[in-house]
Parts: C-alpha cells; structure tokens; sequence
C-alpha cells in the first residue's frame, strides 16, 4: 500500500452498530478525521440483501465525496457490485489468492490473530493487516482471546514495511499505546459510533 496514513483513523462500523443514523456517524466521523471506512454490516440486527447493498452505496458515496478510502468487509460480491477500493478478509473468509487473481490492483487487508495466522499469511499479496483484539471488545461475539500490544509488535519487526492497523477494544485512553507499540493505524468500532460527540471521539484517538 503505497499511502499507509491512509489507515491512521479506521472507523468500521455496520447499522448494527449505530444508535443513529450511519450516514450522519460516519459525515461527523470524517470531519473528526477519520482516514479510511469499513462497511461491516454483520451480525445481529444487521442488513441483509438489498437493504444492506443500499446502505453500503450511501456510505460509499460519503467516503469517495471525502476522499475516504472505502473497504467492504467479507462480502465480495458486494465489494464488486458497490465497486470498493478494498475488501478486509479474515481466516474464516473467502482466500486472499482468489481475490488478488480477480482483482489485481485492489486494497486487500487480512486479519492476524496469532504468529501461527502470521506465519501462514500471503503478506506479498494483502496491502494491510489488521491485529486484534488488542484488547477486550464486546461488538465482535465471536473474537479471538486478547492478543495485547504484544502481537502488534511483533508483527511489524517481522514484516516492518506492511502496513498494520489493531483493532478490538481500542479507544482515546489506549489508542497511544498501539500506535507505540508500531501500527500504522487503529480501527475502532464502539469508540466512535456509540460516542455522543463523535467529531471529539476521533480526534482524541
Ligand atoms: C481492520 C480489521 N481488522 C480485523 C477485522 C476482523 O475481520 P474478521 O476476522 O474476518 O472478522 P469479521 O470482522 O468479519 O467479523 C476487521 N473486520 N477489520
Ligand atoms: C471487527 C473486529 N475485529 C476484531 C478482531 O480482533 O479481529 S475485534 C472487532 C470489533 C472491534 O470493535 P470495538 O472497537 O468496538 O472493540
Ligand atoms: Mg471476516
């Protein structure tokens, strides 16, 4: 990835997420300074079919207006139909390799949660990855054990020049030591979407 500011500020979020409205969350988000956007629309009470897909196209257009890098996440038919600049994989998900064959010049990220995931990983074919959870999350239900600052560390003395964001229970008191411990980025779900000012939230991270 040849801008990796670019992920400083990563909001992922998904309707499930929100207590308002997802257009308004991520217009604030972006004015806070949020540097790059994952739809995730997963779980439950989640959006499904077209719902999702015109959720995902509203969003969408907010980012490209705001020069805001657009990721989807798992889902790579939507990826395909709302035309992302991205698309985040994890383990269980569809595999890098065929991604990077339909779609060569695509951002793909890919998430690590162990040195074992890290040994296995097609890091020459991913743009990114994203470490987690660095600490305790309640909006992923089925996350990994907590990996620490640890594993961000580690992951960027083994691969120095691919770029990493943590995620999972990051937030304006514990953003520093992340970024400290090496990655390029954080990216946060609760910490901005359920914050009363939003704008706030993402600056103190
Ligand atoms: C930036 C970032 N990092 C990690 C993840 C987690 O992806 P995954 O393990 O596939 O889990 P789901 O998000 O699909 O539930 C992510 N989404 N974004
Ligand atoms: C989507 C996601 N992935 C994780 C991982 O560890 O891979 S943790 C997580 C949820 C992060 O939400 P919050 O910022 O509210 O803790
Ligand atoms: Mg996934």
């Amino acid at each position: 990835m040849k801008y990796p500011e670019r992920l400083r500020k990563y909001l992922v979020m998904g309707s499930q997420d929100c207590l308002r409205d997802p257009s308004f969350i991520l217009e604030e988000a972006i004015r806070g300074g949020v540097t790059a956007f994952q739809f995730r629309e997963k779980g439950k009470g989640s959006l499904t079919g077209i719902d999702k897909y015109h959720l995902g196209r509203k969003l969408r257009d907010i980012c490209w207006k705001n020069e805001v890098l657009f990721f989807v996440n798992d889902d790579f038919d939507l990826f395909g139909d709302l035309d992302a600049d991205g698309i985040h994989l994890g383990q269980e998900d569809m595999h890098v390799e065929e991604v990077r064959r339909a779609f060569p010049s695509t951002l793909i990220g890919l998430s690590i949660s162990d040195e074992r995931e890290l040994e296995k990983a097609p890091v020459t074919l991913v743009d990114y990855l994203g470490v987690g959870p660095v600490f305790s999350t309640s909006t992923k239900e089925d996350a990994n054990p907590v990996v620490g600052t640890d594993l961000i560390a580690h992951v960027k003395a083994v691969h120095p020049h691919l770029p990493l964001v943590g995620i999972g229970g990051i937030n304006e008191e514990n953003a520093h030591e992340v970024l400290s411990a090496g990655a390029d980025g954080v990216a946060v779900v609760s910490a901005i979407t359920l914050a009363e000012n939003i704008r706030n939230a993402v600056k103190s991270l």
